[in-house]
């Protein structure tokens, strides 16, 4: 079981548009809403993936109420915390060269006693959980130390923790040892404080971020692949896509599939390489089914190819 811990779910709009332009009246050719949030879609993919998962999730107003009915449809269970703010509404437009431009609002504030609520609920779902995997920005109210906080709990606890935020509230968090950190690109580079032009470069960047106390570091670089750094050694694996369709919750469907196969070695790597690529040939934040997956066109390198440039170098 595989319980996920969204502190800032969202409800996400994307609009389909031509192309944007500042100041203008922009009609949109199409849109979808999806409930958002990186646990939610982490639950997604894994009940997607005909596994059991649990999202724990902080829901108000009518946009919550929303969020609570498109996961009910889906399938999915969701442990609400009933919150007096509203759930945020997040906007990405789409535009038709690929491109796509987001809007992430700040979300609610969470009072001390929703908060206190929030940490007792993921307790209670916590019993026979496999993993927990805790997901995305913190909303107002919660200190940038909650996911360490959480880490400690679930630790003492006997639970596996999976941790992927960004910030001083990843780095406040690896004092308290995750098990598995899974930082982008850019929240890779931003944690060390340096650029990344090379695989090599976000090798050293991941054996940095577990000198400083995560367990293992599964680095998603974007149309590159991903790179793996336990104590067991460094991985590294990718995949062709001819065709992206939308990048909008990869990272998620990735993480998903580390988790679904076991969330260690090469084996995991793989699955979350493929969950990766599938998800970025599907629409929106839609993620992938085992029919989507084609684990054959995952290359797994024996050696991690530090002389490799990135396509997306973070400067
Ligand atoms: N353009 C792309 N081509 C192929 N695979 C991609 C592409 N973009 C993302 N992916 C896959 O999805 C994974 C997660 O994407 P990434 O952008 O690194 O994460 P996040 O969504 O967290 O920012 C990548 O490591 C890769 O496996
Ligand atoms: O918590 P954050 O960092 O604001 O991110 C929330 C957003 O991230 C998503 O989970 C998608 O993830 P990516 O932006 O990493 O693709 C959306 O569903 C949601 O709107």
């Amino acid at each position: 079981m595989i319980v996920t811990v969204t502190p800032n779910p969202s409800l996400d709009r994307t609009y389909e548009v031509p192309s944007l332009e500042r100041g203008d009246v922009i009609r949109a050719t199409g849109e979808r809403v999806d409930p958002g949030g990186k646990g939610v879609n982490v639950s997604r993919a894994v009940a997607a993936a005909g596994r059991r998962t649990v999202a724990v999730l902080p829901l108000g107003g009518a946009p919550g109420a929303l969020v609570a009915e498109l996961l009910d449809a889906q399938g999915i269970e969701v442990a609400r915390v009933p919150v007096a703010g509203a759930t945020r509404s997040n906007i990405a437009l789409a535009e038709a060269d690929g491109v796509l431009t987001k809007i992430n609002a700040p979300g609610p504030e969470l009072s001390p006693a929703e908060q206190e609520l929030l940490l007792e609920t993921v307790r209670e779902q916590s019993g026979d959980a496999d993993w927990i995997a805790c997901c995305g920005s913190l909303p107002r109210g919660l200190t940038p130390s909650w996911y360490a906080d959480l880490v400690a709990r679930a630790h003492a606890a006997g639970a596996r923790i999976a941790l992927d935020t960004s910030g001083p509230a990843l780095l406040s968090a690896l004092r308290e040892r995750p098990d598995v950190v899974k930082p982008n690109a850019e929240e890779l580079a931003e944690a060390v404080g340096r650029n990344l032009s090379t695989v090599g470069d976000a090798l050293k960047a991941a054996e940095e971020l577990r000198a400083r106390g995560a367990g293992a570091v599964l680095a998603s670089l974007g149309a590159d692949g991903q790179l793996l750094v336990d104590a067991e050694g460094a991985w590294f694996a990718d995949a062709r896509v001819d065709v992206v369709r939308s990048n909008v919750g990869a990272g998620d469907a990735s993480l998903a599939g580390f988790l679904i196969a076991g969330g260690s070695g090469p084996r995991a790597l793989a699955s979350a390489v493929a969950h990766g690529a599938a998800a970025v040939r599907l629409p929106g934040s839609v993620m992938p089914t085992p029919a989507d997956l084609a684990p054959a066109a995952v290359t797994v390198a024996t050696e991690v190819p530090t002389d490799r440039e990135l396509t997306e170098p973070v400067s």
